[in-house]
């Protein structure tokens, strides 16, 4: 089955509620959703509730879609530290030609989602991945007032879960997370597929 990586930080639970979303998005396209997040710094823990990400995770999956918080206007430094400890899977093209996107949320409306979801990006771009977003076909992106965005899903929180209150995505942030979920998990299946056939036809 194909199997989508969903690899994030999260320390209050807004960019965990987009990965639930997108990974619903993922299933909906009948493969398989992976959660997993990287390790906290010691003064600013990373929720608990997903194993952390290893090795083989990188190399097995079919795709991989990355999410932060922004923080002063860019990821988070766990997720940066863990792109820096890939050096070795960059050496050895495990994310190669395999589809990728990206996802945030941010405290405030103009708080820096579209610099964090651009800056996120790069990584994946270094990595030989296929960058793909949101396409202005999902209606929710047209309509949307908070997050959601085409360079990746995105959530308002308005720092409801730094508070202790509850994370709630709108119907669009939802929307589009699902939709990006869907997309890259659709991608993945096909590229799959052409692989599949493309080295049966060079066998017979
Ligand atoms: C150190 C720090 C820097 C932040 N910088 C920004 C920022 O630049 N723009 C913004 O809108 N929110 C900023 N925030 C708020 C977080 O992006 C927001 O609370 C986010 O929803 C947290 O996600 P999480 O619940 O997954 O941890 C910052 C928070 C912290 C702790």
């Amino acid at each position: 089955m194909t199997q989508i990586l969903i690899l994030y930080y999260s320390r209050n639970g807004a960019t965990q509620a987009l990965a639930d979303a997108i990974a619903t998005g993922v299933e909906s396209a009948g493969a398989e959703a992976l959660l997993r997040t990287v390790s906290g710094n010691t003064d600013d823990a990373a929720s608990e509730r997903d194993i952390v990400v290893n090795d083989l995770d990188l190399q097995h999956c079919d795709g991989l879609i990355v999410g932060s918080p922004t923080r002063f206007g860019h990821m988070a430094s766990s997720l940066q530290r863990f792109w820096e400890s890939t050096s070795r899977d960059w050496l050895k093209g495990s994310l190669e030609d395999k589809p990728g996107a990206v996802f945030t949320s941010t405290g405030s409306q103009h708080g820096g989602q579209e610099s964090t979801l651009l800056t996120l990006a790069l990584p994946l771009l270094h990595h030989g991945m296929l960058l793909t977003g949101i396409p202005y076909s999902e209606p929710a992106l047209q309509q949307t007032r908070d997050g959601g965005s085409p360079y990746g899903a995105s959530h308002v929180a308005h720092d409801d879960g730094a508070s202790g209150g509850k994370v709630s995505l709108s119907e669009h942030e939802y929307r589009c997370a699902k939709q990006l979920g869907y997309r890259v998990a659709s991608i993945a299946q096909r590229l799959k597929l052409s692989a599949a056939t493309s080295s049966s036809l060079s066998d017979s």
